[in-house]
C-alpha cells in the first residue's frame, strides 16, 4: 500500500487534531441519518393504522412528531459542529503552514513570495481545514442511501432491485465527477495564487511602479492569468453542471420506477398504501446517494488546497541542538572552510575566518561579492552546506533555538517590524532581547533608540513608543534607526549590521558607530558595509570577492592597494585588476562632507574621503559645513577622528596614512590641496 504524501498526512492530522468535533459530527449525522431512516417507516405505519382506524395511531403519530424534530436538532447541531470543526482544523493547518515557513532557513522560503504564502494559508488552509467534517458528513451521506436500499428491500425485494439496477450509473457519475473536478480545482488554486502573489509584489512596489508610469504594464501582468483561472473555472462549473443533469435525469427515473414496482405490489396485496408511501419516500433517500457529491467535492477541495498549503509546512526545518554557550565567553567567531551553495552555484566558498570576541570586522567587496551570504551563515540564518560556524567554540547548529537568538542580534538595511496595528515601536524595540530573555525594559529600549539617535523622531510621533507600528511612517533611515536600536537593545555577544546603515546620514552613522564603540555591553561586531569610514573604523576588514575572501587586515593596509580601493570608488564595476592602471598622482578624491556640527560639543565637521577618481579634472571637494567661531571643519579620510580634531581636505594624492584607523583625539590629517579649513562657507570645486 502506498504511504500516504505530505498533504495526506497533513490532512489525517487535522482529523485527529478535530477528532473531538470530528466525533460528534459524526454522530450527529449518524443520529440524523438514523432518523431520516425512521420517520417513512413510521409515517407509513401511522398512515396505515389511520385507514384502518385501528388503535395506537396517536402514538405512532407522536413518534414520528418526535423524530422529525430529532431529525431536525441533528441536522442543526451537525452544521454548528461543521463550522467548529472547520475552524479548528483551518487553524491547525494554518499553524502547521506557518511553523513550517518561519521554522525553515530565509533562502527555502524565498521562492514563495508574500501573495504566494497569503493565498496559502488563507485561502487554502481555509479549503483545506474543510476535509475532517467533510469527511464526517460523506460517512452520513453514505449511510442513509445505503439504509434507505435495504428499507426497500424489506418492503417489497423488486424495488430494491429495480433501484439497485440504476445504481452502477451513478456510482460511475460520482466517479468521473471527482476525477474531473479534482484535476480543475487544482488548477483553478494555482492559477488562483499566481494571481494573488502577483498582486501582493506590485502592492509591495507601488512606488516604482507609480514612478515608471508601468500601471497598465502590472494590471496586465497580474491579470494575466486569469484566462486560466476562467478556463479552469468553468470546468468546474461545467463538470459540476453535468454530474447535476445527469443525475437530474437518473435519479427520478429510478424514483419513478421503484413508486411503480411498489404500486404494483399494492395492487397485488403485498404491499399496504403506507408502506407504499414509505417505498417512495426511501426511494428519494436511497437517490440521496447523489448528495455524496457535495462532501466529495468538498474533499477533493480540500485536498488540492492541502498540497499548496503541505508544501509551506515541509519545509525542511532548521535543526537545533541542545548545547549552551560558555557563560562570560568573548564572543569569539569562527568561519572553518564554509562554503554555501544555492541552485547548484557557490555564493561562499572556503572562507575561513577567525574574528576576536569583542573587535569590529567590516565585510566589505563589490555587490554581489557574497557578504550578505556571508553575514546569514555567522549568525545562522542559513546554514553553510560545508565547513562549520562557532561563536566561543561551539558550533551554531548545536545551540539550542533560543541560546542562538538571544547570542545574537541583526540589523538589516530594510528591517521589518512585524506586529503591524497591534504592535507597538516600543514593544517591538523591547523584543529585540530574543524570545527568551523576555522584552526589555522601557528604559534600556529608550536608552538603545538615543545611542542610535532614533529617540527623537520617535518621541515626536503623536504616541511615542506607544504608537503602533502600522501608524509610524517611517523613512527609510528612520526604519533604519529603529533595526539598530532592536539590535541595541540585544545583549547578545554577536551583533550582525548587514548593511544597516545604508540610508543614514555621515554623521547619523557616525553617532551609531560611537555608539557601538562605547556600548556598555560590548560584544563581536560583523558589519557590512560599502563606505570606506565604516571599513576605516573596523578592527579589521574582510574584502570579499566573488564568494571568496581576497584578503583580511586592517583597512590601512589594506588600503595600499589599488584594487582594494577600487571597491570604493565610483568605478565599482572596473574589473579587478585595472586599479594598478590608477596613478597615485592621477588619483583624486571626491571628499563628502554630510557631517554635522555640534555647538555643544564643538565637534568638527567632517568630509568623508570615500573614492579615487582617474582625472584630476574630476576633483570634487564638497564641504558642507557650519563652522561657527573657532570650530573647524575636518575632511575625514576614511578615519576614525575624534571630537575637536584637526582640519584637513584631502586633495589629489591619498596617503595610506590618511585613511589609517586613528584613535580618538589624533588628527586625521593628510595632505592635499585644500588644506586650509573652509569656515561658514559651502565649497563646491
Ligand atoms: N538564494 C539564492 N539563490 C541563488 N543565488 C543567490 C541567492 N542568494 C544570493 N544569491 C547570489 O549570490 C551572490 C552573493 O549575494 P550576496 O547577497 O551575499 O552579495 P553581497 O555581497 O551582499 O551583495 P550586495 O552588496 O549587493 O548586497 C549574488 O550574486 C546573489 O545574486
Amino acid at each position: 500500500m502506498a504511504s500516504p504524501t505530505g498533504s495526506d498526512r497533513l490532512l489525517i492530522g487535522a482529523v485527529r487534531h478535530t477528532a473531538g468535533f470530528t466525533a460528534a459530527l459524526l454522530l450527529c449525522s449518524v443520529a440524523g441519518a438514523a432518523c431520516s431512516l425512521a420517520v417513512p417507516a413510521f409515517a407509513g405505519r401511522t398512515l396505515d393504522l389511520l385507514l384502518r382506524h385501528g388503535p395506537g395511531a396517536e402514538t405512532w403519530l407522536a413518534w414520528t412528531a418526535a423524530l422529525l424534530a430529532a431529525e431536525i436538532l441533528a441536522e442543526t447541531g451537525a452544521v454548528l459542529l461543521t463550522q467548529l470543526a472547520n475552524a479548528r482544523a483551518t487553524a491547525w493547518i494554518r499553524l502547521r503552514a506557518l511553523t513550517g515557513l518561519l521554522g525553515t532557513a530565509p533562502h527555502r522560503a524565498a521562492p514563495h513570495s508574500g501573495g504566494d504564502v497569503a493565498a496559502r494559508l488563507c485561502v487554502n488552509a481555509t479549503d483545506s481545514g474543510t476535509a475532517p467534517a467533510a469527511l464526517a458528513t460523506l460517512v452520513s451521506s453514505v449511510l442513509v442511501p445505503a439504509g434507505a436500499l435495504v428499507a426497500l428491500a424489506l418492503i417489497h425485494p423488486w424495488t430494491a432491485v429495480v433501484f439497485a439496477a440504476g445504481l452502477p450509473l451513478l456510482l460511475l457519475l460520482l466517479r468521473a465527477f471527482a476525477s474531473q473536478s479534482s484535476d480543475s480545482v487544482g488548477r483553478y488554486q494555482q492559477a488562483q495564487g499566481a494571481m494573488a502573489a502577483r498582486l501582493a509584489e506590485a502592492l509591495g512596489g507601488a512606488r516604482t511602479i507609480a514612478a515608471a508610469h508601468t500601471a497598465r504594464r502590472e494590471e496586465e501582468r497580474i491579470l494575466a492569468p486569469l484566462p486560466e483561472l476562467a478556463l479552469h473555472g468553468s470546468r468546474m462549473w461545467l463538470v459540476h453542471g453535468r454530474a447535476v443533469a445527469r443525475s437530474g435525469v437518473l435519479l427520478p427515473l429510478l424514483t419513478t420506477a421503484v413508486v411503480a414496482v411498489a404500486g404494483a405490489g399494492l395492487a397485488a396485496g403485498d404491499v399496504s398504501v403506507g408502506e407504499l408511501l414509505a417505498a417512495s419516500r426511501y426511494a428519494a433517500l436511497a437517490a440521496g446517494i447523489g448528495g455524496v457529491a457535495a462532501p466529495l467535492g468538498t474533499l477533493v477541495r480540500a485536498r488540492g488546497a492541502c498540497r499548496r498549503t503541505a508544501e509551506l509546512a515541509r519545509l525542511e526545518p532548521m535543526a537545533h541542538g541542545c548545547a549552551v554557550l560558555p557563560a562570560d565567553g568573548p564572543g569569539d567567531l569562527e568561519l572553518r572552510g564554509v562554503r554555501v551553495v544555492r541552485g547548484g552555484v557557490p555564493l561562499i566558498e572556503d572562507v575561513t575566518l577567525a574574528v576576536d570576541g569583542g573587535s569590529t570586522v567590516a565585510v566589505v567587496g563589490r555587490s554581489g561579492a557574497g557578504k550578505s551570504t556571508l553575514a546569514a551563515v555567522a549568525g545562522r540564518l542559513t546554514d553553510p552546506d560545508a565547513g562549520r560556524v562557532l561563536l566561543d567554540g561551539v558550533d551554531l547548529a548545536d545551540l539550542t533555538a533560543a541560546e542562538l537568538r538571544g547570542a545574537t542580534a541583526y540589523a538589516f538595511a530594510r528591517p521589518v517590524f512585524d506586529g503591524g496595528a497591534t504592535v507597538t515601536i516600543g514593544a517591538a524595540l523591547a523584543a529585540g532581547t530574543g524570545p527568551a530573555q523576555g522584552p526589555a525594559t522601557p528604559e534600556r529600549v529608550e536608552e538603545a533608540a538615543r545611542a542610535v539617535c532614533a529617540d527623537a523622531f520617535v518621541r515626536l510621533l503623536p504616541r511615542g513608543y506607544e504608537t503602533p507600528v502600522d501608524e509610524a511612517p517611517l523613512s527609510g533611515g528612520e526604519a533604519q534607526r529603529l533595526g539598530l536600536a532592536r539590535a541595541f537593545v540585544s545583549d547578545g555577544r554577536l551583533m550582525i549590521l548587514d548593511d544597516a546603515t545604508s540610508s543614514l546620514d555621515t554623521a547619523t552613522e557616525r553617532q551609531v558607530e560611537r555608539a557601538l564603540a562605547a556600548s556598555p555591553r560590548p560584544c563581536t561586531r560583523l558589519i557590512v558595509a560599502h563606505r570606506v569610514s565604516t571599513a576605516a573604523r573596523a578592527d579589521r576588514v574582510v574584502w570579499m570577492e566573488a564568494g571568496r575572501v581576497r584578503r583580511t587586515g586592517p583597512h590601512r593596509l589594506l588600503w595600499e592597494d589599488p584594487e582594494y580601493r577600487a571597491v570604493f570608488t565610483a568605478e565599482a564595476s572596473t574589473p579587478a585588476g585595472e586599479g594598478d592602471a590608477v596613478a597615485p598622482e592621477a588619483e583624486a578624491v571626491a571628499a563628502e562632507a554630510d557631517a554635522a556640527t555640534s555647538e555643544a560639543e564643538g565637534e568638527a565637521a567632517t568630509a568623508e574621503v570615500g573614492a579615487g577618481v582617474r582625472e584630476p579634472e574630476a576633483v570634487t571637494v564638497e564641504v558642507r559645513a557650519v563652522v561657527r567661531g573657532s570650530e573647524a571643519a575636518t575632511a575625514e579620510c576614511g578615519s576614525a577622528v575624534g571630537e575637536s580634531e584637526a582640519v584637513t581636505a584631502e586633495g589629489a594624492a591619498v596617503k595610506p596614512e590618511a585613511v589609517a584607523l586613528a584613535p580618538e583625539g589624533e588628527a586625521g590629517a593628510a595632505e592635499g590641496k585644500t588644506s586650509a579649513p573652509p569656515t561658514g562657507a559651502e565649497v563646491r570645486t
